[in-house]
């Protein structure tokens, strides 16, 4: 796997982890943002609810209340079979029914059971009595039970049977002066209207409830869970609040909350809340006491309704659209910071690996990695220089071998080696060019003589110094050597028979006059000859050493000429 990919690989991980833990905490801190601030709109909201029943009932209750303590209708209630004082009831009641919202009351009289009523309609004007409640119908268990528990006030919802509505009565107890009970007075509020001015509130996500000091549901949207007539129901048999929830912890959990704020007893402005679950939504629920009117209000807050989870999609995308950037700038960075850099650097160290030193253009980037870029490149300037110096003085060392190889030691001049190639590059240039060329083939005259009487170093000083007339008399471009022992030649180009000649007895006539100046004479024998096309380099120096042996035969220190194919070798 290359370096690129695990590099993206593994910045692909550690982004992902931190991606996934930054979300884990965004979504921890998000909830719990969005719980302290349900909280704080469950209370708000459980108090404006609560607000909003007490003011509207407020009034209704003053109203019941003043119309308990009537003197008339208590006059009445202590003797309700005087007529007169029936006569004054009823038009008390009815004065009660036009200040009442609801326009009806209903006067209930524990004397003789009797039960007065009229509505909005004047439904029942000069027939308010009713009927007579009985102890033993269940219809009318309420008005009996309410006297056993001698509660002066009471909320209760519940269908008049007789009447034929359902009502939010408000029943207020009438006492006399040694407070003893004689019946009980009141009104009844429209549920259905209530319901929608009070519960129906239509704020998406926000349900209010209200439950009585058991827990009994009395208002609420939904009709079927409401517990009517409550008060005369034997506990177990309600409707009770934690009907509204499946997980037994919530039931658990609100009718606690429930049992709390009894104990705070209605503690200003006690609200108790936590979360629940309503068919699988997550609800924040809180719990007031109105001690007013013994109730408790709920509030059931929807969470996702009013923090919808769509809230946190542009997040989300923002969120996913940073780390995509992210994973772009780094690759980025990592790309032209490292990658690039390693992958010339890689490149340049298989060139020199190859020998080859001119680097390519190599990014350096400002880290280790450039600064490692900036050492190889002076590395590789180094071997380079190294190389180059290396390289020069091979060539010229091979070059001094070269010379050397082809340099006769003792007397500077060209050896045998040396002749022969120049011999043999004439012998390609003549035959090319169709001119001839000359060779002379010259040979120390009594040498051994002089080495036996004089010794072998005089031998080799005149050998050297035979070398250095030869080269004196010759032209520069002539090619003058040693063939080996006392024997030269002299390969002479451009060159024709008389130039032969002529350079053939000037040299004769030079090592001779020069010799004497020395004061050791010596005399050289010479045999020369003119090439001719076809003649190998047997051929040529098989012909001058002819002429040159014709020269010692002819009694030495002269020179010979080989002639041309046919004629006679001559004395020149
Ligand atoms: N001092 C010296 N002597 C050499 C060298 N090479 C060969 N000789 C001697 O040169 C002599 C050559 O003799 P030759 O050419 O055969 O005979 P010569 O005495 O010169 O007689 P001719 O050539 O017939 O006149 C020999 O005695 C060799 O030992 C050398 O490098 N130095």
């Amino acid at each position: 796997m290359s370096l690129k990919t695990r590099l993206l690989g593994l910045a692909s991980i550690l982004i992902i982890l931190a991606a996934s833990a930054s979300w884990l905490a965004y979504r921890e801190l998000s909830e719990d943002i969005i719980e302290r601030w349900g909280k704080q709109v469950t209370e708000i909201q459980v108090r404006y609810d609560s607000a909003r029943l007490l003011q509207s009932l407020e009034r209704e209750i003053g109203l019941a209340r003043q119309m308990a303590q009537s003197s008339t209708l208590l006059q009445w209630a202590a003797s309700p079979d005087n007529p007169e004082l029936t006569s004054a009831a009823i038009r008390q009641m009815e004065s009660f029914r036009n200040n009442f919202r609801d326009n009806s009351y209903f006067v209930a009289l524990r004397e003789n059971g009797h039960y007065y009523y009229n509505n909005s309609d004047n439904q029942y004007a000069n027939d308010q009595f009713r009927y007579v409640l009985d102890p033993e119908k269940p219809d009318d268990a309420w008005f009996f039970q309410l006297i056993e528990e001698g509660r002066d006030f009471h909320l209760n919802v519940n269908p008049d049977q007789e009447l034929g509505v359902t009502k939010l009565w408000i029943d207020v107890l009438m006492r006399d002066e040694r407070n003893e009970i004689l019946g009980m007075v009141g009104t009844g509020l429209n549920l259905d209207t209530f319901l929608q001015d009070i519960v129906d509130i239509g704020q998406e996500g926000i349900t209010t409830l209200f439950v009585d000091y058991n827990g009994a549901i009395q208002l609420y949207r939904d009709r079927n869970y409401i517990d009517f007539a409550s008060i005369i129901k034997p506990e177990g048999q309600k409707n009770t609040v934690d009907l509204l929830f499946e997980d037994r912890q919530d039931k658990q959990q609100i009718l606690g909350m429930l049992q709390m704020l009894k104990q705070r007893n209605g503690e200003d402005g006690a609200v108790e809340s936590g979360f629940v679950t309503i068919d699988g939504r997550k609800h924040l629920a809180g719990v007031a006491f109105l001690p007013a009117i013994g109730w408790f209000e709920i509030t059931l807050l929807d969470l996702n309704a009013l923090v919808p989870t769509s809230y946190l999609w542009p997040l989300v995308a923002v969120f996913l659209m940073s780390l995509l950037v992210s994973l772009i700038a780094f690759h980025l960075i990592i790309q032209s910071r490292i990658l690039k850099p390693v992958l010339s650097l890689e490149a340049a160290v298989m060139r020199l690996r190859e020998g080859r030193f001119d680097l390519p253009y190599l990014p350096k980037p400002d880290n280790e990695i450039g600064r490692l870029v900036d050492h190889f490149e002076k590395m590789t300037s180094t071997m380079r220089d190294t190389t180059a110096e290396l390289e020069h003085k091979v060539a010229k060392r091979t070059e001094e071998l070269h010379r050397l190889a082809r340099v006769d030691a003792l007397t500077g001049l060209k050896n045998r080696r040396g002749l022969d190639e120049v011999i043999e590059q004439e012998i390609q240039r003549a035959e090319r060019e169709g001119k001839g060329f000359g060779l002379i083939w010259l040979d120390i005259d009594h040498f051994k003589t002089i080495n036996d009487t004089r010794g072998h170093q005089a031998g080799d000083d005149i050998l050297c110094r035979v070398a250095l007339w030869l080269k004196a008399t010759v032209r520069p471009y002539d090619h003058p050597g040693r063939w080996g022992g006392d024997e030269f030649v002299v390969l002479l180009s451009p060159c024709d028979k008389d130039t032969l000649e002529q350079i053939a007895n000037r040299v004769r006539a030079s090592v001779e006059q020069e010799s004497q100046r020395t004061g050791t004479s010596v005399t050289i024998s010479v045999g020369g000859y003119f090439s001719q096309p076809g003649d190998d380099m047997d051929t040529l120096l098989r012909n001058a050493d002819q002429a040159l042996y014709q020269a010692k035969r002819g009694g030495r220190n002269r020179v010979c000429i080989h002639a041309a194919t046919g004629e006679e070798t001559h004395p020149a």
